[in-house]
């Protein structure tokens, strides 16, 4: 291992045309590192904290970076992690900002791996890692918080669970989204995209179910593998502390608990991402015992990649998935620690993108190195398609 020698930051653009922070490690051995933080949208209320890039680069740079420099090994990724929560002080990151923590731990696992001159999910997963490849979720109709005048439901997602490689499914969700655009033109039904590249036309959900069976069905008989489909519902976001508000109703959490058990058996949903309020462990345990084994219910918000809301959620039979952002959290170490928490209690890690990203690729890695079996990281779109073509590319030379 060698010593980190530099850590560069600074502003860059991300999908939104938002600033966000990029961070670039080097080592004394020459090693190099860079990567960016990505941004959501429909932040859970328990995330850490990002802030404004400016005030984050310069809180990293007074506090983190002269504790780094000179002074950990890269490759020794929980020093490093370990030294920014330091340099931090607080159990949100709110002192010097999730976002810079993300980027910093990020960019020295790559200065590590690049130090080894090993792939970062090799140097991530370690010698004795799994084999296997995750499934991509690919987001192809959506609204909520992501387009305006769109879906109540955040994301429809197509899952392509049957295709014999990471290749074949990437491709499938692509055609998927095509096929709803045929589908959505046929209608006469304009769409723009929304910020994750999917289709947000102004449909209803009920609309935006009949459309994505259809484009999966057709895409089905066209590859000859089975596809499904999953949603994210971002409950949260449609909650107002006693129901939950959709455009043309209302619904009592009980109320909404019976809607997606209806929808999880109508469509033969494979994954469910957060239907429910992000404080509500009981409302997902009551649903996850409702639905059948072969759906996941995931936690976004109600997680937010925090191995503490997990355990509570793991005592609680809530949810039997956990979405894993390294920025809900702060650092690469972080985010392992919930995988490993999520696996030892058989629940299925699923590590994602957020609404606002860059060509960063290190979620690909991550969800390589620890073999999770899904990845949400869009269908279409230059920031979408970098990891997605990530994972062809270490599929190819696996
Ligand atoms: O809710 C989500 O799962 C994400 C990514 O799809 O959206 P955001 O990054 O806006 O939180
Ligand atoms: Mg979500």
């Amino acid at each position: 291992m060698t010593l980190i020698t530099e850590v560069r930051l600074r502003e860059i653009l991300d999908s939104r045309g938002n600033p966000t922070v990029e961070a670039e490690v080097r080592t004394e051995s020459g090693g190099f590192g860079r990567a960016a933080a990505p941004s959501g949208a429909s932040t859970g209320e328990y995330e850490a904290v990002e802030l404004p890039a400016e005030e984050a680069i310069a809180n990293a740079r007074e506090r983190a970076v002269p504790r780094i420099e000179g002074q950990v090994y890269a490759g020794d990724q929980r020093t490093v992690d370990r030294t920014l929560h330091g340099a931090d002080g607080t159990d949100d990151f709110s002192g010097i900002g999730a976002n810079v923590a993300v980027a910093v731990s990020m960019a020295a696992a790559k200065a590590g791996a690049d130090m080894l001159g090993a792939p970062l999910y090799q140097h991530l997963g370690g010698a004795f890692r799994g084999d296997g490849f995750p499934t991509p979720l690919g987001n192809v109709v959506g609204g909520g918080e992501h387009a305006a005048d769109a879906t109540d439901i955040q994301e429809f997602l197509a899952a392509p669970v049957g295709a014999p490689s990471v290749t074949d499914a990437v491709f499938a969700n692509a055609a998927v989204h095509e096929a709803v655009a045929d589908l959505l033109a046929e209608r006469d039904i304009p769409a723009a995209k929304g910020d994750e590249g999917a289709w947000a036309p102004s449909i209803t959900d009920e609309e935006a179910f009949a459309i994505v069976s259809a484009a999966i069905e057709s895409v089905e008989d066209e590859v000859g593998f089975e596809i499904r489909m999953g949603l994210d519902v971002a409950a949260s976001e449609l909650f107002d502390g006693e129901q939950y508000v959709y455009a043309d109703t209302t619904r009592t959490p009980d109320e909404q608990i019976e809607h997606i058990a209806g929808l999880a058996s109508d469509y033969d949903l494979a994954y469910i991402e957060d239907p429910l309020d992000e404080d509500d462990y009981e409302g997902f345990a009551e649903l996850t015992d409702r639905v059948s084994d072969e759906t996941l219910v995931c936690g976004d918000d109600l997680f937010v990649t925090n191995t503490e809301r997990l355990a509570a959620g793991i005592e609680a039979g809530a949810a039997n998935s956990i979405l894993v952002k390294p920025n809900q959290i702060g650092t690469l170490s972080d985010a392992f620690d919930a995988i490993e928490l999520a696996r030892e209690n058989g629940y299925d890690a699923v590590v994602s993108h957020r609404s606002g990203e860059t060509e960063d690729t290190t979620i690909a890695h991550l969800a390589v190195a620890t073999d999770a079996p899904f990845i949400k990281t869009g269908a279409v779109g230059g920031e979408r398609t970098a990891k997605l073509n990530e994972l062809i590319r270490i599929e190819a030379n696996a």
